[in-house]
C-alpha cells in the first residue's frame, strides 16, 4: 500500500481518515458548508419544537403540566436558536465539536421531559424519538461520534423515563428498546456510508489535484527542455550568433523579402585571416576567446537588424537587409578596421587579428546558395590577394 493510500484510508467504524492531518483538512475544507446545514438543522428543529406547543395546549389546556411543558420548549427553542447563531459566528466544528454536540443533547433531554408530562402519549413520543433519532445522524453532518452519543443517550433516557413515569411493562420497554436500537443502526450506517463516501470523494479530488501539480511541472520542464533544444538547434554554442541552419532559414526569407519589395539585399562572407597560427601559437581556448571578440565585433559595427551567423571554423557570415552596394562596402571596411583594432588582454596583447570580406550583391532572380557562393568566391579572392581585405 503506497502512503498517499495509506493517508486516505478510511475508519470502517468512525467514517473518518485514520491520518489525523487528512482528517484536520477533510474537516477545514467541508467547515462553510456544515456550519450552514447546522444552522438551518437548528432553526428548523427549533421551530418543529414549538409547533408542537400548539399540540400541548390542545391536549392540556392551561394547567401546571402545560406550562412546565411550555418553560422547556422555550428553553429547548431558544438554546438551538442562540446556538444557531453561536455557531454562524465562529462554529468551525474542527476545533468546537461540543457546540455541535449541545444541541443535540438540549433536545434530547428536551424529548425525555416530555415523558413525566404527558405519560399517556408515549406512542407518539416513541415516534418522535426515532424520528429525532434519524435527525440527529443524518442533519447533523459529518459528525458521526457525536450524533452517536446523543442518540444513545436519547434511546436509553427515554426508555428509562417510559419505565420509571409511564409505568410500561418489561415486554412494552423491551419492544421500544429493540425498536430504538434499529432506528440507531439505520441511522449510524447511513451516515456511515455517507462519511465514507464523501471523504472517498474528497480523497480522489485530492489525487486528482496532485496528479495535476506533477503534470504542471512536468509541462513546465518540458518546455524548458524544448527551448534549450531550440537554442542548440538555433544558436551556435560558443559564440551565440545563429547556427548555419538557422541563419540558412533566416537569410531565405529576408532574400524573398527583398525581391518581394524590391530593396537591396547584401551577404557578407567573413573569415578569420590566419587562425591556424593563431590556434597553434595560444592554444585552442584562446582562439574561441578570440572567435567571441570578433562576434562581438560584428554585433557593435552592425545594425541590430542584420542577421549574423557562424557558417563553420572561423567562417562567419552575414545578411544585411535594405544595404546598397556602397553603403555595404562602408560597413565592411569598417567592420574590418575595427577587427585589426581589437586588442586583447594578457599574453596575446601582442596580437594582430584581422579578417578577410566577401561581399555579394543579391540580384533581383538570385537563390540564397548562388549569394553565398559568390560572397564565397569574393572572399577568396581577398586571401589570395593578401587577406586583410574587403572583396566586392
Ligand atoms: N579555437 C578554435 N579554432 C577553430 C574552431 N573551428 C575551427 N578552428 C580552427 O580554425 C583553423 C582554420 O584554419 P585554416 O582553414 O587553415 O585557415 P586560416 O589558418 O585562418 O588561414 P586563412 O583562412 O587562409 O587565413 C583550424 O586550425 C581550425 O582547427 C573553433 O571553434 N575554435
Amino acid at each position: 500500500m503506497s502512503e498517499q493510500e495509506r493517508n486516505n484510508d478510511i475508519h470502517w467504524l468512525t467514517g473518518q481518515f485514520n491520518n489525523t492531518n487528512n482528517e484536520t483538512n477533510y474537516r477545514n475544507s467541508i467547515k462553510k458548508r456544515v456550519r450552514f446545514e447546522t444552522r438551518v438543522a437548528l432553526i428548523v428543529v427549533a421551530m418543529l419544537f414549538a409547533v408542537f406547543g400548539i399540540t400541548d395546549y390542545n391536549l392540556l389546556g392551561l394547567t401546571r403540566e402545560y406550562y412546565l411543558l411550555l418553560a422547556m420548549r422555550i428553553t429547548v427553542v431558544s438554546s438551538c436558536l442562540v446556538l444557531a447563531y453561536v455557531i454562524g459566528r465562529c462554529g468551525g466544528y474542527t476545533r468546537k465539536a461540543w457546540l455541535h454536540a449541545l444541541p443535540l443533547w438540549i433536545v434530547a433531554i428536551g424529548i425525555v421531559l416530555i415523558v413525566p408530562l404527558r405519560p399517556e402519549s408515549l406512542s407518539t413520543q416513541v415516534t418522535a424519538v426515532v424520528v429525532a433519532i434519524m435527525a440527529f445522524y443524518l442533519l447533523i453532518p459529518n459528525l458521526l461520534t457525536v450524533s452517536f452519543w446523543a442518540s444513545l443517550f436519547l434511546s436509553v433516557a427515554f426508555v428509562s423515563a417510559a419505565v420509571v413515569f409511564a409505568g410500561i411493562s418489561p415486554a412494552m420497554s423491551l419492544r421500544i428498546g429493540l425498536l430504538l436500537i434499529v432506528a440507531n443502526v439505520v441511522g449510524y450506517s447511513a451516515l456511515l456510508r455517507i462519511e465514507f463516501l464523501q471523504r472517498k470523494q474528497y480523497a480522489l479530488l485530492n489525487e486528482e489535484r496532485e496528479q495535476n501539480k506533477e503534470l504542471q511541472v512536468e509541462i513546465a520542464h518540458r518546455k524548458s527542455l524544448e527551448e534549450q533544444l531550440r537554442m542548440v538547434a538555433e544558436k551556435d554554442a560558443l559564440t551565440g550568433v545563429d547556427s548555419r541552419a538557422h541563419f540558412m532559414k533566416r537569410a531565405e526569407a529576408l532574400l524573398r523579402r527583398s525581391q518581394f519589395d524590391k530593396s537591396d539585399f547584401c551577404l557578407f562572407m567573413i573569415d578569420v585571416d590566419h587562425f591556424k597560427r593563431v590556434n597553434d601559437t595560444w592554444g585552442h581556448t584562446c582562439g574561441d576567446q578570440i572567435l567571441t571578440r570578433i562576434v562581438e565585433v560584428c554585433q557593435q559595427t552592425l545594425r541590430p537588424l542584420d542577421i549574423i551567423g557562424r557558417f563553420g571554423g572561423e567562417e562567419f557570415v552575414v545578411g544585411l537587409p535594405n544595404t546598397s552596394v556602397s553603403d555595404a562596402k562602408t560597413v565592411a571596411e569598417r567592420l574590418r578596421d575595427n577587427v585589426t583594432r581589437l586588442r586583447l588582454e594578457g599574453g596575446m596583447s601582442e596580437l594582430q587579428l584581422s579578417v578577410t570580406i566577401g561581399i555579394a550583391i543579391a540580384e533581383p532572380d538570385d537563390d540564397l546558395d548562388a549569394l553565398i557562393a559568390r560572397a564565397d568566391n569574393r572572399l577568396y579572392i581577398g586571401k589570395r590577394e593578401g587577406r586583410n581585405r574587403v572583396v566586392i
